[in-house]
């Protein structure tokens, strides 16, 4: 049976309440917490780093699922194991090292998960499959919140649906950008199981929103 995850992203929350943002996802029903990292370099838009991931985590039971839109993300992966993340998507437009970057990010004892942007073909990153617990695929283009979901997306999900089949590989395939209750039945048509939701969850009271989009998987 597939599990689905719903993973809120708290880049659409109160920056000045994080922890509270954390306990209040936790309460309306998220099964992880999607972090977005961002260096204004690799995208641009800047965030905050795992000293923020670190502060939240003894307030929070969920997993945290980050997304490091940054350059080498292999310089971060200590920083982020002491913080407490769970795991690690790293994308693979962002390092030189990708092989070695998702091998040091389990061997730091999280789980590693490589994100493809919407210009960036499967064929990417078909080396590194095996070495994967989770594959991200944008459907915006990263940077920030809200933008609209880009349905072309969803051909690399049933592709990489079917190469997982096919080589009996067993990795989770998440969907980030622009999900509502209605992007989100076509993602896992596609073949998602986890799912970014980051205005959606937060254009309401995030306990709605989030039955909402519970309601379609
Ligand atoms: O990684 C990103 C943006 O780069 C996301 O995680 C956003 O936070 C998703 O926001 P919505 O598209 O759901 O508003
Ligand atoms: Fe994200």
């Amino acid at each position: 049976m597939t599990d689905y995850y719903i993973a809120p992203s708290i880049l659409s929350g109160n920056f000045g309440k994080f922890t509270e943002e954390a306990i209040r996802l936790e309460a309306a029903g998220a099964d992880w917490l999607h972090i977005d990292i961002m260096d204004g370099h690799f995208v641009d838009n800047l965030t905050f780093g795992a000293g923020v991931v670190g502060a939240m985590r003894p307030y929070s039971k969920l997993f945290f699922d980050c997304h490091l839109m940054v350059e080498n993300p292999e310089n971060y992966v200590t920083a982020f194991a002491e913080a407490g993340a769970d795991s690690m998507s790293i994308h693979v437009e962002a390092t030189s090292h990708i092989h070695g970057a998702l091998q040091k990010i389990r061997a730091a004892g999280m789980k590693a998960s490589v994100v493809i942007n919407p210009g960036t073909p499967v064929s990417a990153i078909e080396p590194v499959l095996t070495l994967v617990d989770m594959v991200l695929v944008m459907t915006v283009n990263p940077g920030f919140g809200g933008q609209s979901f880009l349905t072309e997306c969803l051909e690399k999900v049933s592709d990489l649906a079917m190469f997982r089949k096919l080589r009996n590989l067993n990795f989770d395939i998440e969907v980030d950008g622009g999900i509502t209750d209605e992007t989100i039945a076509l993602a896992k048509q596609a073949g998602a199981n986890a799912f970014v939701a980051g205005s959606f969850t937060f254009s309401g009271e995030p306990a709605e929103q989030i039955r909402k989009l519970k309601a379609q998987l």
